[in-house]
């Protein structure tokens, strides 16, 4: 019988701030695929984003509190101690150094990371470390045509891929997502609204203590 290898992923985001549809997609997919070990990874600078709404220790205190609460999930603050661009490649090259080659290690992200990822730094190079796990989101389809549908082609592959080898394949889950986005939130409070239930309380309250979001970002 083949050997279930123990599973670690990680959920990276800018998380600006984290919210419900976050929470619910990380949490789901643990409790779906039995992952042994889910963190959310705040990006400290995230290679694509130019406009922030606040700075990255911010943003990982609201992960923290988030996480607080839910033993199924936790914070992995490694990108906040590299002072360069959060390449993903790079974190990755390094969690697979610190777990060594027998552990499925999981990159989890929405299809809307997916359809960019032919931009990212190194990006053919993820699967050398790392499967990929995408959850569907509404509105977003596979691409087609060019390189990454020829790189989706090679790599995609079944669930139970992610127990029987540690990295190489790119897995397509299909979920209902909250339809929660955090420029929506950011919006919402510098218009003075709230976006009290779309995320956690504990978020929210970080939020209003330190006056995050009150200036329009974009
Ligand atoms: N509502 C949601 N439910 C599940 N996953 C989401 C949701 N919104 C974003 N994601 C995923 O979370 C990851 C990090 O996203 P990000 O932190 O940029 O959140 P966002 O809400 O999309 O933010 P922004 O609106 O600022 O772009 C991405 O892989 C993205 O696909
Ligand atoms: O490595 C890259 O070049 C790269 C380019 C864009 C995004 N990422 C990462 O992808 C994750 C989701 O990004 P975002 O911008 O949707 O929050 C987050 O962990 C980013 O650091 C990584």
């Amino acid at each position: 019988m083949v050997q279930r290898l123990g599973t670690l992923a990680l959920f990276g985001g800018t998380f600006d701030p984290v919210h419900n549809g976050h929470l619910r997609m990380a949490l789901e997919l643990t409790e779906q695929l039995q992952l042994d070990d889910m963190r959310l990874m705040p990006s400290h600078r995230p290679p694509h984003k130019n406009t922030l709404g606040c700075n990255s220790e911010d943003r990982a205190a609201m992960v923290e509190l988030a996480t607080a609460d839910c033993p199924q999930l936790s914070i992995d603050r490694r990108e906040m101690e590299r002072d360069a661009p959060s390449y993903m490649v790079d974190t990755l090259t390094e969690v697979r150094r610190e777990v060594g080659p027998d552990v499925s290690l999981i990159l989890a992200m929405g299809m809307d990371s997916l359809v960019n990822l032919d931009s990212w730094y190194r990006w053919r190079e993820l699967t050398d470390f790392a499967h990929l796990l995408v959850v569907a989101r509404p509105g977003w389809h596979l691409p087609e045509q060019g390189d990454l549908a020829d790189f989706l082609r090679q790599h995609q592959a079944s669930v139970d891929k992610l127990y029987s080898s540690p990295q190489g394949s790119v897995v397509i889950q299909q979920m209902s997502l909250l339809p929660i986005s955090a420029t929506e939130i950011r919006r919402q409070i510098s218009a003075g609204e709230s976006p009290q239930f779309l995320l956690p309380d504990s978020v929210w309250a970080y939020i209003q203590r330190k006056q995050l979001y009150r200036l329009p970002t974009e």
